[in-house]
C-alpha cells in the first residue's frame, strides 16, 4: 500500500491533469464551436444581407429602368426631338417600338404597314423614331444615288461573321465592297453562270419527271420543298462550288432552308429592336427568340464549311470555273492586297442568303399565281408551246432562247409588282442635316422607308392592283413605272444579283411550264405567307401532269 500510495497520487494527479486538459479541451473545443457556429450564422446573414442587398440593387435598378422607361417616353413623346408627332398613326407606335416588332413577330408586317397607310394617309409614323412613306417620290430620295441616306439600325440584327455587302451600314465601306462585287454580276460574268444553273434546273426536271406516275400521269407534291432545293442547289454551285445536292435527295439535307427560314423571320423581327440582338437567347419564354438566334450561328458555319470544302479542291477539279466564289478570291482592294478569308466567307454567306429563298420564294408565287389565273397559264403555255414544238428531254431552256418570251417576262413582273418577294419598307436614315421629302422636311437621324408592297398596290399608280393582270406589261414601257416598281429595290444598295435572278427564274419557269401542269390541290383555300425579311407562302400543294 505504502509502496503504492505515490504512484496513486501520481496517477490521481495525472489523471486530474488529463480530466482538466479534457476538459479544458472541451471547453476550448465548445467555445471553437460556438464561435463557428456563431461565425457560420454571421457569414449566413451577411449571405443573406448581401444577397438582399443584390436583390434590391437589382429591384432599383429593375424600378430605375421601369420608372426611366415610363416617365422617358412620355418625355420623349412629349420632347419629340425628331418632329415626328405631327405624323398619324398607332399610337402604340409613337411611344414604342413593340407595335413594330408584333407585327413582325407575327410575320404580318407589311399587312399591318398597309392597313395603317390605307387608315392615315401618305406619311404614318410606325416607331418613334420611323416614318413610312407610301409616295413614289419619296424613293428617289430615301433609296437614290447622293442623297446621303444610309442603311438603319435594322440590319444590324442581320450580321453574323462579319458585315456583308447586304448589311454593311457604313457608306465607305459599302462602295468599296459594291466595286468588288458587282464585277461577278456583270452580263458577261453571269453568261459564264449559266451551265450551273442548267445542271441543277435539268436535274430537277428529271427528278420531278421521274416522280410523275406514269399510270395517272400525275403527281401530288407541296412544290415550295423543291423550288427551294433548286435555288439552294444553283447558289451553292455560284456560290460554293458545289450543289448542296438537295435535289437529288429530296431534302433540306444539312438544314440549311429551315436555318434560314428561322433566321430570316428573327433578323427582321429583332431588327425593330435591335438593341435585343445579343439578349435574345435568354429569352426562353418563347423558342422562335432561341431557335432564331442559334440559326444565325448555323447559318455562318454552313457557308464557312462550305468555302472550306471549296477551298481544299485542286485546280485540276476546279476545272477553271466561274462562279461567284472565284471572282471574290481573285479580287483585291485598292493596295492590290487579296480580301481577308472572313471577308470572303461573308460575301459567300451574303450571296447564299441573298440568291437562294428570294428566287425559290419568287418561283413557288409563279407557279401558285397561275394556278389561281388558269387563263394566264394557258397564255404562257401557249407562248411556250409556239417557241418550243418538242419538248427537250428534261434538258433547261437556253437564256438565248427564252429571254424575248414577252408574256413570260411580263407574267414575271406581274408576280413581283402583286407579290413582291420583297414587301417591306427597307429603312434608311436621314442625312445628319436633314432632308425634305414630298415637301416635308425631316430631321437627321429619322428613319423613313417606302413600303413596297403598298405602292405596288397602289391605285393612282396602277389600273385596278388588286388583279392578277400579265397583260398590263405588255402595253407599258418599262422605264415608264422604273420610279415606282421597285422588287429589287432602287439606287446603290438595289441587287446587285438583279440580272442573275431574272436569268435563273425565267428559265426555270419556262422549262418548268413547258414541261409540266399543274393544279393546286386545294383551290378555294387562301394562300398562306409569311414575311421575314422575305414574304412567303408556307406551302404549295399541286397536282402535277407531263404536257405532252
Ligand atoms: C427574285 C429574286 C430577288 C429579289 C426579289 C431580290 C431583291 C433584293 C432587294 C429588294 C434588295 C435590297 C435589300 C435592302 O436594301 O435591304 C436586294 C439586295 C441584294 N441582293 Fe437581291 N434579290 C433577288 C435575288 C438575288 C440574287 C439571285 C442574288 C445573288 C446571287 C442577290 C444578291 C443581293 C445582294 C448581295 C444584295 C445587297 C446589295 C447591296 O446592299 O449593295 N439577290 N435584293
Amino acid at each position: 500500500m505504502s509502496q503504492s500510495t505515490p504512484h496513486c497520487t501520481a496517477d490521481l494527479t495525472a489523471l486530474t491533469s488529463r480530466v482538466n486538459a479534457s476538459a479544458h479541451r472541451s471547453v476550448r473545443f465548445a467555445r471553437v464551436k460556438v464561435d463557428a457556429e456563431a461565425l457560420f450564422i454571421r457569414s449566413n446573414q451577411l449571405q443573406l444581407i448581401s444577397s438582399i442587398g443584390n436583390m434590391i440593387t437589382l429591384t432599383v435598378l429593375l424600378v430605375a429602368l421601369v420608372v426611366t422607361a415610363v416617365a422617358y417616353t412620355p418625355i420623349r413623346y412629349l420632347y419629340d426631338p425628331l418632329r415626328l408627332r405631327r405624323f398619324p398613326g398607332p399610337f402604340l407606335a409613337a411611344i414604342s417600338p413593340f407595335w413594330l416588332t408584333y407585327h413582325a413577330r407575327r410575320a404580318q408586317r407589311y399587312l399591318a404597314v398597309d392597313a395603317a397607310h390605307k387608315k392615315c394617309g401618305k406619311f404614318v409614323r410606325i416607331s418613334p423614331n420611323q416614318v413610312s412613306i407610301n409616295d413614289p417620290d419619296a424613293i428617289q430620295i430615301v433609296y437614290g444615288h447622293q442623297t446621303g441616306f444610309l442603311k438603319s439600325e435594322f440590319y444590324d440584327a442581320f450580321v453574323s461573321i462579319h458585315r456583308g455587302l447586304f448589311n454593311t451600314r457604313d457608306r465607305g465601306e459599302h462602295t468599296r465592297k459594291r466595286k468588288i462585287i458587282s464585277h461577278t454580276f456583270s452580263q458577261q460574268a453571269i453568261l459564264g453562270f449559266e451551265p450551273l444553273i442548267n445542271k441543277s434546273l435539268s436535274l430537277l426536271l428529271s427528278r420531278l419527271s421521274d416522280m410523275i406516275d406514269p399510270a395517272t400521269n400525275s403527281l401530288t407534291l407541296d412544290f415550295l420543298p423543291w423550288a427551294n432545293y433548286l435555288a439552294f442547289d444553283i447558289i451553292g454551285d455560284l456560290a460554293f462550288g458545289e450543289p448542296f445536292h438537295f435535289i437529288e435527295s429530296g431534302s433540306d439535307s444539312n438544314g440549311a432552308i429551315r436555318v434560314l427560314n428561322d433566321r430570316g423571320e428573327w433578323s427582321a423581327t429583332v431588327g425593330t429592336i435591335p438593341w435585343v440582338r445579343d439578349w435574345a437567347r435568354y429569352f426562353l419564354f418563347d423558342r422562335f427568340w432561341v431557335r432564331g438566334y442559334e440559326s444565325v450561328q448555323q447559318l455562318a458555319k454552313i457557308a464557312v464549311t462550305a468555302v472550306d470544302r471549296r477551298l481544299q479542291k485542286s485546280e485540276e477539279e476546279l476545272e477553271n470555273r466561274r462562279d461567284l466564289l472565284s471572282f471574290l478570291l481573285k479580287a483585291t482592294d485598292e493596295e492590290g492586297e487579296p480580301l481577308p478569308r472572313s471577308e470572303v466567307n461573308a460575301e459567300a454567306l451574303t450571296q447564299l442568303i441573298a440568291g437562294s429563298d428570294t428566287t425559290s420564294n419568287t418561283l413557288t408565287h409563279i407557279i401558285d399565281l397561275l394556278c389561281r389565273n388558269p387563263e394566264c397559264k394557258t397564255e404562257i403555255q401557249a407562248e411556250l408551246d409556239e417557241a418550243f414544238p418538242e419538248i427537250t428531254d428534261d434538258l433547261a431552256l437556253e437564256w438565248k432562247d427564252v429571254k424575248d418570251l414577252k408574256y413570260t417576262a411580263a407574267v414575271l413582273d406581274e408576280v413581283l409588282r402583286y407579290r413582291p418577294t420583297s414587301a417591306l419598307g427597307l429603312p434608311r436614315i436621314v442625312p445628319p442635316q436633314g432632308a425634305e421629302v414630298c415637301g416635308v422636311f425631316f430631321e437627321g437621324g429619322t428613319v423613313l422607308s417606302v413600303p413596297s408592297y403598298s405602292v405596288h398596290h397602289d391605285p393612282n399608280l396602277w389600273e385596278s392592283p388588286e388583279e392578277f393582270r400579265p397583260e398590263r406589261w405588255l402595253d407599258i414601257s418599262k422605264a415608264s413605272v422604273e420610279k415606282y416598281f421597285i422588287p429589287f429595290s432602287y439606287g446603290p444598295r438595289s441587287c446587285v444579283g438583279r440580272n442573275v435572278a431574272v436569268m435563273e427564274l425565267i428559265k426555270s419557269m419556262a422549262s418548268i411550264l413547258r414541261r409540266f401542269d399543274f393544279e393546286r390541290v386545294y383551290p378555294n383555300e387562301e394562300t398562306v405567307l409569311r414575311e421575314g425579311f422575305l414574304l412567303k407562302p408556307t406551302e404549295l400543294w399541286v397536282t402535277m401532269s407531263k404536257r405532252a
